[in-house]
Order: structure tokens, then sequence, then C-alpha cells
């Protein structure tokens, strides 16, 4: 027996001894020498960087980084050795990583749809081929030009502005009589509703409660193996998901049986056959209503049958928008806790619009909230500081050459969005709240330096509609109540959350003397 473990122990060291020397051949042979090919047919070069360990790569160090209060170190560390764009090998692949705001503005623009999006196998999976998210070309153009078009229109924002409000007012009713109230679960629950309304028009109630739960096992399966058997979380994400697909579909039929009741239309049936023209001709009340307009335009080898397409895409449209929003609110609320003077300019401005339209009895419009300037610069660095989508993934279809260095074909390209965020060139103190610094530079949707909703083709088109909705949220907030937030401390690990939820002590206060 002891001689067993001498002999396994001798093993082990010897692993030991030997890894670097693997570690080296390894990437001589799968890495360097590939980059020697591709760099001599070209001028331009491969970015340096290094391959970290056989197979896993340098995806233990990315994973750890993302774990500690200051997820940038992974970038910073290697920005730093290499320079602003460098290689690495992550989750089983070669990648570029780009912390350049020049190298990000042409992979996101994307002229000539070079790069297409990139995700890890278990969200392929449950995404499926005719997502918004993985679609490309021409029918990615047209449905993303129409959600964008509907979810920015005033018509819209407009209808929507009474329904935040109502639900606002509503949830922020509820803290009077709770001792603790958790942010991150309070406003998770406000704003999932108002998402689900605007996509499929589904007010609260039973069916709501269920399509929540489903849609929670759902995004489960975002983050997990890509183990497809029964019992595993794929498994019951995909189940889910079928639910959630049948729910849905019942919604399009109804909602083609009112067109043809309307008479919109004459061979517009629960059929799988709709045409675009007949549900223009009325004006569309939420998402449905566009992405029916968009089924006739698939290609022909996408198999996927159109009501099928539509009730796909509104799950998946919720993905990029549920979590966010709900964080950047949580985000705000933490960033003005530990900030009192912010929080004091925040509430003058908020007061002053409150009182105004109680002395003129008028209700508010959506533009009221978009035209509170110091409420946008706390939104705004808000979206710099928290980082919610810390990174955009894209994968090279041929050779692509930017600036210089050489994108070789099916490499990843990681554009990283954080580290421009938190570089000191961009922000002075880029660590701290301070919403003035964008008194100076002016508020921007979206620039090369700034883009938490990303850019160019698959620029967010929930953009403005967040906006509104933080607003919102932030106004009724801040001129209803005062509150203590406890300790608490914010994770980036695997996705942007506060450990405890953020609990605060509310105060109420008619008065309000911050
Ligand atoms: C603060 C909140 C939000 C943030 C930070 C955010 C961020 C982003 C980012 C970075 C992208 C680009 C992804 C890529 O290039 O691959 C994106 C895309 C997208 N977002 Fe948002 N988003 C937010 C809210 C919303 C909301 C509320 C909705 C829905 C109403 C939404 C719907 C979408 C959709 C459908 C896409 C995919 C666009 C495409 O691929 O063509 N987002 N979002």
């Amino acid at each position: 027996m002891g001689g067993l473990w001498s002999t396994m122990v001798l093993i082990i060291l010897l692993l030991l001894l030997l890894l670097p020397l693997l570690r080296r051949r390894w990437f001589k042979f799968h890495g360097d020498n590939r980059m020697k090919k591709k760099t001599m047919m070209t001028s331009c070069r491969v970015p340096e960087g290094s391959w970290g360990w056989p197979f896993i790569g340098e995806t233990l160090d990315f994973i750890a980084s993302s774990r500690t209060s200051t997820p940038v170190t992974f970038m910073h560390q290697r920005k730093s050795m290499y320079g602003k764009v460098f290689r690495t090998h992550l989750l089983g692949k070669p990648v570029i990583v780009s912390t350049d705001p020049e190298i990000n503005k042409v992979v996101l623009q994307n002229h000539g749809n070079i790069f297409i999006p990139s995700y890890p196998k278990s969200i392929t999976e449950l995404f499926g081929e005719s997502s918004i998210l993985r679609m490309n070309g021409a029918l990615h153009k047209r449905v993303h030009a129409s959600i964008g078009r509907f979810l920015k229109s005033p018509e819209l924002k407009a209808q929507i502005t009474t329904d935040i409000e109502t639900s606002v007012k509503l949830s922020l009713d509820n803290w009077k009589n709770c001792d603790l109230v958790y942010i991150q679960d309070q406003t998770n629950q406000l704003t999932f509703e108002i998402l689900v309304k605007v996509l499929m028009s589904l007010g609260p109630g039973d069916e709501m409660e269920l399509f929540k739960k489903d849609y929670k096992e759902f995004i489960k399966g975002l983050i997990c193996l890509p183990i497809k058997l029964p019992g595993t979380q794929l498994y019951n994400s995909l189940k889910a998901k079928e639910r959630l697909q049948k729910m849905i579909r019942r919604i399009i039929e109804e909602r083609l049986i009112t067109y043809k009741t309307n008479d919109t239309t004459s061979n517009l049936a629960a059929s799988s056959t709709t045409t675009a023209a007949a549900i223009t001709t009325t004006a569309s009340s939420d998402a449905i209503d566009v992405l029916l307009c968009n089924v006739d335009d698939r290609s022909d080898d996408d198999k996927c049958q159109p009501l099928d397409f539509v009730a796909g895409n509104i799950i998946e449209m919720m993905v990029p928008g549920e979590d966010s929003v709900p964080m950047v609110m949580t985000l705000a609320v933490k960033y003005l806790s530990d900030n009192p003077l912010a929080l004091k300019q925040l509430v003058q401005e908020n007061m002053d619009l409150k009182r105004q339209k109680a002395n003129s009895g008028n209700s508010y419009a959506w533009t009221d909230y978009m035209s509170l300037t110091f409420t946008q610069n706390v939104i705004t660095e808000t979206l710099r500081l928290a980082n919610i989508i810390n990174a955009i993934w894209r994968q090279a279809t041929q050779d692509v050459e930017i600036n210089g260095y050489l994108i070789p074909k099916g490499w990843g390209v990681l554009a990283s969005l954080t580290s421009i965020h938190m570089d000191e060139q961009n922000y002075e103190n880029p660590n701290n709240f301070d919403p003035w610094r964008w008194e100076k530079k002016g508020i921007v949707a979206s620039s090369n330096t700034f883009s938490p909703f990303g850019g160019g083709q698959r620029l967010c088109p929930g953009l403005e509609f967040s906006r509104l909705e933080i607003s919102i949220f932030l106004h009724h907030l801040v001129t209803t109540y005062r509150w203590v937030a406890e300790k608490d401390e914010i994770v980036y690990f695997p996705t942007v959350k506060m450990k405890q939820k953020l609990p605060i002590r509310v105060i109420q206060d008619g008065s309000l003397i911050w």
C-alpha cells in the first residue's frame, strides 16, 4: 500500500515538473504554428499574448478575476504586458481580447458581416437558430430595426409611462409595511411584469406567475454544463422553454383570431401563414405584433415554424432586458446611498418636477422624466461603473485585419466594455461614482468610450426604454422615501448582483428634508 502511494506521489511530482514543458509544446503545436502561418500570409500580426495551460488556457484566471471586487484585473494585467489588444485561450478556443475603443467599434459595426455572435454551447442549445441574438444578415437587420422602431416609438413610451408609474407606485406603497426592503428583489419583480407587458401584453395574474416560474427555470440553463439528459439543468431549462413557447403560441393564436375578426385581412388565420402587410395595417401594440410582421422574411432554409419563430424570439428578447434594468436600478440605489451629495442633488431635481406637476395639475409625460438632466447623469454613471454586460463575444467567420492586427478565421473576439469604462485614459478617477463628470462630457447614448448598450449592428434596441423605466423608478423613489442602506457588496460572477440583494430600511417622509 505504502509502495503504491509513493509511486503515485512520484508520478504526480513528475507531472508537475513536466507541465510547463507540456504547456510550451502544446501551444507551439496548436497555437503558435497556426499564428505563424497566418502572419506569413499578411503584413498584419496576430496580437501578442499567452495561451495559458493546455486545454483550459487562461479560463481559470479569467473566472477567478471575475469573482473578485475588481473583475477588470484580468484585462488590465494583460493590457500592461501586451497592449490594448491581446490573444488568449478561453472556454476552449483562441480568443482576441480588445480593450481598444477603435477596434471594438469596428467589431461591433461589423461591416461585411464578418463577426457573428458567439455563445457557450448551453446558450446556443437554449436559444435556437432563429433567435434575434443569433441570427445574422438581412433578416437580423430587419427584425432588429422593427423591434428598435417599436421600443423607441413615442407612442409606446407614452403608453408605457403610465403603466410603469402605476407599477412603481404600487410597489413603493408596499414598502412602507416592510422592515427591510430588498431592492434587488423588488426591482426584479417590478421590471419583469413591465417587460412581459411590452413584449406580449400579458398583465398580472396566475398566467403571469406561471410564466415567471418557467422563465426563471429557463434562464438557469444559460450558465450550466451542456448536457441534455433528463434531470440536468439544460434539460429542465429546455422543457421550461417548451412550456413558455406553448403559452405564447396560444396568445399569438388568439391575436390572429382578433385580427381576422377585425377583418384586417382575408387570409390571416391561426395557421402558419401570415402576411406582414396585413398586420402592419394595425399599429403594433407589443413585440408580438412587431415580430409577426417579420415571419415572412425568413430565409428558406429556416425550418422554424412562424409561430415558433415569434414565440421563441419573445422569450429570447427577455434575456438581455430582464436582469439588466433591475440591476441598474439596484446599483443606482447603492451608489446614491454611498454618495449623499449626489443623492441630495437628485432629490432636489426630482422634487422640483414633482412640485411643478402638483401646481399645474398635469400628469407626467415620458419627456418630463427624460429631461431630468442630473437624473440621466446618475443613470449614465451607474451604467459606466456597474457594467452589467461587461463584454461582447463574437467569432470571426474569415481572416480579418483591423488597425494592423490580424484576427484569424474561427477565433473568438471579446470586445471588453468594462476595461474601456474603467480606463484612466478615458475617465478621471474611474472607480469613483461621479455623475457630474457627464456635465462636461454631455449625455451620450453610445460612443467609442461609453457603450453599456453595445454598439453598431446590435446596439441594444431597449436603450431608451430602459432609461425611461429607471428614471421613473428613481423619481418616485426619491420623492417618496428616505432610506438607509444596510452594508452590502457587489459580486460580478457569473453575473453582476448584490451579495445580500441590497437591503434598505425605508422612512416615509412627506416633507423630505435631506
Ligand atoms: C440597462 C439595461 C440594458 C442593458 C445594459 C442592455 C445591454 C445590451 C447590450 C450590450 C446588447 C448588445 C449585445 C450584443 O451586441 O451581442 C443588447 C442587445 C439587446 N438588447 Fe439590451 N440591454 C438593456 C435592456 C434591454 C431591454 C429592456 C430590452 C428589451 C425590451 C433589451 C433588448 C435587447 C435585444 C433584443 C438585444 C439584441 C439586439 C440584436 O442582437 O440585434 N435590452 N443589450
